[in-house]
């Protein structure tokens, strides 16, 4: 999956990457398109639901024949799920051997031009850098396997170890009809996987205060979501004979309770600890000393954690106020007020006790909580220990490809498809092959999304591309 972040491969995907959201979606139209020389096993239903000019079309089936051994491999299985989803099917020679999969997602947050320094759907390369949305999340996934894989069928390429590709449409809004279908196709065919790989943390270059050098972190395990909306009723009225208290006066003081009353900090309850613990020596002094004795020095650190956003993300269930509606006219009362609180909970607490605590923090019958997507507790723990292939292959390819030495094992703060797969297998394993600073830490879902051309530190490509093929792929 590293390949096409490597400097071998640059060129490649500075090309690729401008019609990266056209490629797999591309595919849709080999219904619509004679394509003799590209075998692929259709198995969609129905038209295609996207409607496109004739340039867009022949700017998709260039995109497409971006990957033309793929699409010709008599090893490759290839349809169509949940109408805009991917499932790539590869046949190893070993069928004895349980198949593993790696997972993307295609679709990305919205993305408006204020504020970037280069237009957010361009793929526009400034000072080194690939500016655009889903350059970081997860476009240079998608575009990482599917090149990877063209190259190794370059080079004659015949795993051993079967494995599957799953591309989903709609992660970011909860992979209800992209990855769950996929899920659902494999369950009919009885399909279990030794290990499924899905983005997730990163190489973190000085991300986590204190440390030496970068660090990778493999997410073993993911926070739990809540997602409510909190509204306030009463009839409308004139501005002129406003009531003592309106419904944004209401609504708001219970948001502020919220925010002024977080969830407790539960650091070292969780998986977390142990992080930390592994990583001890990575700190300067006296940092390491406190990491490999947090029987002692843990609220010190879990205080020092909680002063910026990623380390409060991982130290406990983060309150996040997302949305706020109120008011149609000035000199109207409004009727409704309503606002969406997200919370991330934290590896020891679950979905029932977070929403215990936020009505005893409201505290107001008037504020009414309703949701409309499904809450779900943290995931359980992947084992990652030292005989665990799937955790182990991810971790020496991370040291060969980067030339990063430590990698521990971290809970992932944000939500992703993988989750959909726990009855598939009970190894998930998260990580994203990019280096990544303090300061990028707000271009996920944020302005400037942008991906480095030099993200491997590694001076050989070719050799590490090599050690990556051997171990991941070619198990
Ligand atoms: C002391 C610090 C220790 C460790 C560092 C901690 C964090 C910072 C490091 C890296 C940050 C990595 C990634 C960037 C941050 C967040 C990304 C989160 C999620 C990515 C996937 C995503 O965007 N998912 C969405 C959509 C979704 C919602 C609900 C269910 C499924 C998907 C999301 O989580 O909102
Ligand atoms: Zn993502
Ligand atoms: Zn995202």
């Amino acid at each position: 999956m590293a390949i096409s972040m490597g400097k071998g491969s640059v060129g490649v995907l500075t090309g690729v990457f401008i019609a990266s959201l056209a490629v797999v979606v591309a595919v849709l139209l080999l219904r619509t398109y004679n394509l003799p020389e590209l075998k692929v096993a259709w198995k969609g239903k129905g038209a295609p639901r996207i409607e496109l000019e004739e340039d867009e079309r022949e700017q998709l089936y260039e995109a497409l024949k971006a990957f033309p051994r793929l699409f010709n491999s008599s090893l490759v299985e290839y349809e169509l799920v949940g109408e805009y989803s991917h499932l790539f099917n590869v046949q190893g020679s070993d069928n004895s051997l349980l198949p593993y999969m790696l997972i993307a997602h295609l679709d990305v947050v919205p993305a408006t031009p204020e504020g970037w320094d280069l237009p957010p759907f361009s793929g526009e390369e400034k000072e080194g850098y690939i500016y655009g949305r889903g350059s970081l999340d997860d476009k240079n996934r998608v575009i990482g396997i599917l090149q990877g894989l063209e190259f190794l069928f370059k080079r004659g390429y015949k795993p051993r170890r079967s494995f599957y590709i799953g591309l989903g449409h709609d992660e970011e809004i909860g992979g209800r009809h992209g990855a769950k279908e996929i899920v659902k196709t494999l369950e009919t065919r009885n399909v279990k996987l030794e290990f499924l790989l899905d983005e997730g943390f990163e190489v973190l270059d000085g991300v986590i205060y204190g440390t030496k050098r970068p660090i990778a972190l493999i997410g073993v395990t993911e926070k739990g979501t809540i997602t409510l909306n909190l509204t306030v009723h009463s009839p409308p009225g004139h501005s002129s004979m406003p009531p003592r208290e309106s419904r944004i006066g209401i609504l708001s003081a219970a948001l502020s309770r919220l925010e002024q009353n977080p969830m407790p900090n539960r650091f070292g309850k969780g998986p977390e600890g142990a992080m930390f613990e592994q990583l001890a020596d990575e700190f300067y002094f006296p940092l390491n000393i406190m990491m490999a004795n947090l029987w002692l020095f843990g609220p010190l650190v879990s205080r020092i954690l909680q002063r910026t956003p990623s380390g409060n993300a991982i130290v406990r269930t983060t309150t996040a106020l997302t949305i706020f509606n109120a008011g149609i006219k000035s000199n109207v009362i409004p009727q409704t007020a309503r606002a969406t609180v997200n919370f991330r909970i934290h590896p020891a607490e679950t979905v029932n006790e977070v929403m215990k605590a936020m009505n005893t923090t409201i505290m107001d019958s008037r504020v009414i909580p309703s949701s409309d997507v499904p809450a779900f507790d943290p995931l359980p723990v992947s084992p990652h220990d030292d005989d665990n292939l799937g955790y182990q292959t991810l971790k020496r390819t991370i040291n060969d490809v980067f030339l990063v030495e430590p990698v521990a094992p971290g809970v992932f703060i944000g939500n992703t498809d993988s989750r959909h797969y726990g009855n598939l297998t009970a190894s998930i394993y998260k990580f994203k092959p990019v280096v990544v600073k303090s300061e990028d830490l707000n271009r996920f879902h944020g302005i400037n999304e942008r991906i480095s051309k030099e993200v491997c530190y590694s001076q050989d490509f070719n050799k590490h591309a090599t050690a990556l093929q051997s171990r991941i792929f070619s198990d």
